[in-house]
């Protein structure tokens, strides 16, 4: 076997320097990453990132300035139909408005599939069985975007897209959602994720790539993103001097020596283990310092 169609079988994404120019304004600067198959990348990124351009440019939808993209085998410019129907797509903003029902359209999506999921299990798997015969138009914001999801992977897609799937989901059914994605993971679905809730990022994904003004600032196991560092646990508490932190590898030696010292109880005691939002907040605001430095700073100031 040779080492291409080796690497083709293990993954479904390749994106080589991908760059996306609007006349003089760069939305995505050469960035690169793979995804393997079976694996839930979350692309994560402040508004204006470049998040939903580089996934329209993998979905087929938005052409590239120039990099080199590969789509489960093939470049998405060049695809056709077939192609297509090995996708799953949950655009930013299907916004489904029409006059059929949740059931009709559903239905209808499915029989464009050579082996679509069940009608019927698919609403029960959005949670909208009891809205199954309701014209879509007439249902609330998050019910609409249920029935995109529903949508997304009724063709039992490889590779599915998820731009900002819950976007308007009440909390339950975010994690319902979160349930329907996780059978899809157990079945060997490939997912493209991006969203701007961290804790789904920390929930789904098994590697995640971060995104600050079109290039890519990090990219990791979601457990390992930002580097050690940026996890180590911080102890917060209180004595008549004040609050105090300290970060410590060893927290419970700390809050140990702290207790010895006092030899009472630690007042506002806290040992916070920092979550995938706060080392992302971390890192998107010490690339958003560094762009500063680099675009605004005068040469006097960079000679000071
Ligand atoms: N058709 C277009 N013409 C010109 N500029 C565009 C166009 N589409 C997107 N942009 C610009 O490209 C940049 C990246 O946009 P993109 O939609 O990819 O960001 P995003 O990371 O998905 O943001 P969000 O989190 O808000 O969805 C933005 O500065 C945006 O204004």
């Amino acid at each position: 076997m040779t080492e291409s169609s080796a690497s083709n079988r293990d993954t479904a994404v390749v994106v080589r320097d991908l760059v996306k120019s609007y006349g003089h304004a760069t939305a995505v600067d050469g960035i690169s990453f793979e995804i393997r198959r079976g694996e839930t990348f979350a692309l994560l990124g402040p508004n204006g990132a470049g998040k939903s351009t580089t996934i329209e440019i993998l979905e087929g939808y938005r052409d590239r300035t120039s990099g080199e993209a590969s789509v489960l085998g093939q470049d998405p410019r060049a695809a056709g139909r077939d192609w297509r129907a090995r996708l799953g797509m949950v655009l930013q903003s299907s916004g489904e408005s029409g006059n059929v029902t949740v059931r009709e359209q559903l239905s209808h999506f499915a029989r464009m599939y050579p082996h679509p999921r069940d009608v019927e299990e698919t609403i029960a798997a959005v949670g909208l069985t009891e809205k199954a015969s309701t014209r879509i138009k007439a249902l609330s914001g998050g019910q609409r975007r249920r029935v995109d999801v529903a949508l997304g992977v009724i063709g039992r897609p490889e590779l599915l897209f998820l731009d900002e799937p819950t976007t308007g989901f009440d909390p339950e059914a975010r994690r319902e959602f979160w349930e329907l994605i996780r059978s899809l993971k157990r079945e060997g679905t490939t997912i493209l994720l991006t969203t701007h809730y961290l804790d789904e990022a920390a929930q789904l994904g098994d590697r995640a790539g971060v995104i600050a003004g079109g290039r890519l600032i990090d990219i990791g196991a979601v457990d390992e993103i930002g580097g050690a560092a940026a996890r180590t646990p911080l102890v917060r508490w209180s004595d008549a001097s004040g609050r105090h932190e300290q970060r410590t590898e060893t927290p419970t030696e700390l809050v140990a020596r702290l207790h010895a010292e006092t030899g009472g109880e630690l007042h506002g005691l806290e040992v916070v283990r920092p979550s995938l939002e706060d080392i992302y907040l971390g890192l998107v605001a010490s690339a958003g310092s560094s762009d500063a430095v680099r675009t605004s700073a005068s040469p006097e100031e960079v000679a000071a």
